[in-house]
């Protein structure tokens, strides 16, 4: 799913209007009944609790009172605020005309912060003040009213659109926004919720589908991608030809583990062997070798020369791609292995990890990789690689620019992974939770990439399938079970319902 900037999704809006034939009222009411259809099927949802509904006078606002509107004529106990920072908006006026004056609807304006109403503790909120059209901090009196509404810590909030005063595509700086706990956004997901520093204040979000003009969309030039099912069912065929045998499928190189750390290589190695890659071989150092051949006999082992960790500059050549990194430690002679196989390789290069902080501290060798490598850094390693952000929208611009420069890709991990690539776009996971905040999580990423890329598939596709496939294995994972107790090796054992549920295969 594209990722469409302010103007961008005002263009579709209008677009859509036109190639449907529909007016802007017409849009907003299908918009409306999407968010009452959304809201009536939380299982939390409590019918007979009041809504108060604070709605500005711009379109935003026109959502919210038509939702005002669906839920009183349902028998819903429903309390609305105009907060009228300006003449209404033509579609917010309709909304109002059409309201019903039934015993179950109260309408107020606000002016001044005393207005603010006192709030039944069980009611739910509605943020509809202001959307996407938000172009300024809010000021004065609405900023109050935000305030205000922020601190009833009791009651449940739901943002329409956008939390009111978040900008959908930057960080505006001390501004302050309602804190929602959900939002339901129209259309397509704003940029500005793939910003970790703003985590908070959307909550969780759920897009609601207006059916805006697919040929409007398909016009929008974005760099910008949700990676969602639909997107990733598109991006490879994994069936199996019923003459394939194992050559077919690549063989992969996994140099990860040392004294202590293992665990590290048998967590990759297990998920590149469950991302269903031909012949897998794991190099390790000499005390690893009965640790892999007892835990991961599917794999091949390579034995080090050194005892405790990885050092010695092996023949990289015949694989069809390479993953390092995964606990190799940081003794002498280490950069030296690993600049060897940066050297003497050609194929897709996964590192993590410890290469990455290797790498840290050659910043020269960033320009000695391979082309499309693939570097999988966690925040912590991002920072120490390319130093620290102003601010996630910085970081997301530095993430893609050094890319492009260096021509690799670049999977800063966390919820709503980013990835970017060499051709300059950059795409947000939609799968994975926080029970996947867990040791190891990260070791099996690394495993299912190099085990996807070695098949061939060609490595954007290997990487955005990778990434999702992790995720969707820890949502699997988790079903049934709390986040808190989740294990890395729950992801590696759910990789293949990951897989069958994705591609059926
Ligand atoms: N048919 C459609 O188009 C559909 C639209 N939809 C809905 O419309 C929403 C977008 O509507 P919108 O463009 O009217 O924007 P919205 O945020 O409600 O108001 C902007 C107004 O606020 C003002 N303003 C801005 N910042 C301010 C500030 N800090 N403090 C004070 N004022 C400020 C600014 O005016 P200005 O003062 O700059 O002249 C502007 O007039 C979108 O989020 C979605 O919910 C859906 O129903 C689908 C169909
Ligand atoms: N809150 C979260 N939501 C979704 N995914 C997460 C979350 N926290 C962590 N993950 C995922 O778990 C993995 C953790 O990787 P990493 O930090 O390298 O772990 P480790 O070093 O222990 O292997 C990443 O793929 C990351 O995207
Ligand atoms: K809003």
């Amino acid at each position: 799913m594209k990722i469409l900037n302010q103007e961008q999704m005002h263009w579709v809006d209008q677009q859509t209007m036109i190639d449907q034939r529909i007016s802007s009222t017409e849009l907003m009411e299908r918009a409306v009944h999407e968010l009452y259809k959304c809201i009536r099927s939380f299982t939390w949802f409590d019918p007979l609790s009041p809504v108060f509904v604070f709605a500005g006078s711009g379109n935003n606002g026109g959502d919210g009172i038509g939702l005002a509107r669906l839920l009183a004529e349902e028998g819903v106990e429903v309390h609305l605020f105009y907060c009228d920072y300006s003449e209404p908006s033509a579609d917010n006026l309709h909304m109002r005309e059409h309201l019903p004056h039934r015993k179950y609807l109260t309408e107020k304006s606000i002016t001044n912060p005393a207005d603010f109403p006192t709030l039944d503790r069980k009611g739910l909120i509605i943020d509809a003040l202001f959307g996407s059209g938000l172009n300024r901090p809010i000021e004065g009196v609405w900023r109050s009213v935000v305030e205000s509404i922020n601190t009833q810590h009791t009651n449940r909030v739901i943002s329409i659109d956008i939390p009111s005063g978040m900008h959908p595509d930057k960080i505006l700086e001390n501004a302050v926004c309602i804190h929602a706990d959900i939002t339901l956004t129209i259309g397509q997901p704003k940029y500005s919720f793939f910003f970790p520093e703003l985590g908070d204040i959307i909550g969780d979000w759920v897009v609601i589908d207006i059916k805006l003009s697919e040929a409007a969309l398909e016009k929008c030039d974005t760099h910008m991608y949700y990676l969602d099912a639909p997107f990733i069912k598109g991006y490879g065929d994994l069936s199996r030809k019923r003459f394939s045998h194992k050559g077919t499928f690549g063989h992969a190189l996994l140099i990860n583990g040392s004294y202590g750390k293992m665990g590290a290589a048998i967590l990759a190695a297990r998920s590149c062997l469950r991302s269903g890659v031909g012949l897998l071989t794991c190099h390790v150092p000499r005390i690893g070798y009965p640790i892999m051949q007892i835990s991961v006999p599917e794999s091949m082992v390579s034995v080090d020369q050194h005892e405790f960790y990885f050092h010695t500059k092996i023949d990289v050549s015949g694989y069809d791609a390479i993953g390092i990194g995964s606990g190799i430690d940081h003794g002498n002679g280490v950069c030296e292995a690993l600049l060897h196989v940066i050297q003497n390789t050609t194929v897709p290069l996964v590192l993590d990890a410890d290469a990455l902080n290797i790498l840290a501290e050659h910043a020269d060798w960033l320009g000695k990789l391979p082309r499309n490598s693939i570097l999988t850094p966690h925040p912590g390693e991002f920072k120490r690689l390319f130093g620290s952000w102003i601010n996630d929208a910085e970081k997301l611009d530095r993430q893609r620019n050094l890319s492009r420069q260096y021509g690799l890709f670049i999977v800063l991990k966390g919820a709503n992974t980013s990835i970017s690539c060499p051709d300059g776009q950059i795409y947000f996971n939609s799968t994975g939770n926080p029970g996947m905040a867990t040791a190891g999580s990260g070791d099996t990423l690394t495993g299912i990439i190099t085990g996807l890329c070695a098949q061939n598939m060609g490595t954007k596709s290997a990487v955005l399938m990778g990434v999702y496939i992790h995720g969707l294995a820890g949502d699997l994972a988790v079903k049934g079970q709390s986040q808190l107790s989740m294990v890395s090796s729950d992801i590696t054992n759910h990789l293949g319902a990951a897989f069958y549920e994705t591609f059926q295969t």
